[in-house]
């Protein structure tokens, strides 16, 4: 019989967890980014890579919504598509999992820290998953900073499913720009089964350049309670124009 999720997850061995989870404190605390190779392994990896080629080709993904309110047309800042899953869809049974690797991931962090708190931060709730295709032939995402305004997202996770990647020929690069790291710049490349993880707000600004084949990327953001808290307060106000992203 198919392992339960659950089942599925204690097999992960615990020395794995906590191995990754003091990767992810350190790393966020230190730098505001966290990039993990091999996060599922191959086998789930591959699964993954399957299914959301399969939901692309079924049609569900639509044309990426710009949060930017300029007027430029979609295609100039952002030229994804996307769709959103909790993981109970049809060929999602893998993407469930992998959700739930993150969930365990944040909270084993938070636990880790003591405090309750990662970076000072208490993490409340998450988004469902985005998943994102760049459609190749040059296809992009301009900088921009995923929450500049305290909507309540305070990390983005970003999984990628990209079999044999090779950014020198066909680009595609997550290029971030950590504040207070004076010039330098962050190029990771989105290949097969990386995790990132970084801080949505101003001290990540990123984009993703034009990419020449097909990119497909899974992001999960996790809410700061209070600052979504306060968001929700001033949404219901009718003050602040939630973009589409969250859920
Ligand atoms: C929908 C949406 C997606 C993203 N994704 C990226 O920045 C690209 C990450 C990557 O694929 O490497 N960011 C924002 C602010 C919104 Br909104
Ligand atoms: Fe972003």
């Amino acid at each position: 019989r198919e392992l339960s999720c659950k089942e599925q997850l204690q097999s992960i061995s615990m020395e794995w967890m906590s191995q990754i989870c003091q990767y992810v404190v350190r790393d966020l605390e230190k730098y505001g980014i966290c990039v993990v190779d091999n996060f599922m392994g191959k086998e789930r990896a591959e699964a993954i890579h399957r299914s959301v080629v399969s939901m692309y080709h079924s049609g569900v993904f639509v044309e990426g919504e710009t949060v930017s309110s300029s007027l430029e047309t979609t295609k100039n800042v952002r030229s994804d598509k996307i769709t959103w899953v909790d993981g109970s869809e049809s060929n999602c049974a893998n993407i469930a999992v992998l959700i739930s690797t993150i969930d365990t991931i944040i909270m084993n962090a938070i636990r880790m820290k003591g405090n309750g708190q990662l970076g000072q931060r208490t993490i409340g709730g998450r988004t469902k998953a985005m998943i994102a295709c760049y459609p190749g032939s040059g296809s992009h995402y301009v900088k921009h900073v995923d929450n500049p305004n305290r909507d309540g997202r305070c990390i983005t996770t970003t999984y990628y499913v990209n079999k044999d990647w090779d950014a020198k020929t066909v680009g595609g690069l997550l290029r971030i720009f950590p504040q207070g790291w004076a010039n330098q710049v962050v190029d990771i490349e989105p290949i097969l089964d990386r995790m990132v993880f970084f801080w949505s707000d101003r001290r990540n600004p990123h984009e993703v350049q034009p990419a020449f084949r097909t990119r497909y990327a899974i992001t999960v953001w996790y809410f700061d309670a209070k600052e979504r808290e306060e968001a929700r307060i001033r949404h219901r106000e009718g003050a602040v124009k939630e973009p589409k992203s969250n859920e």
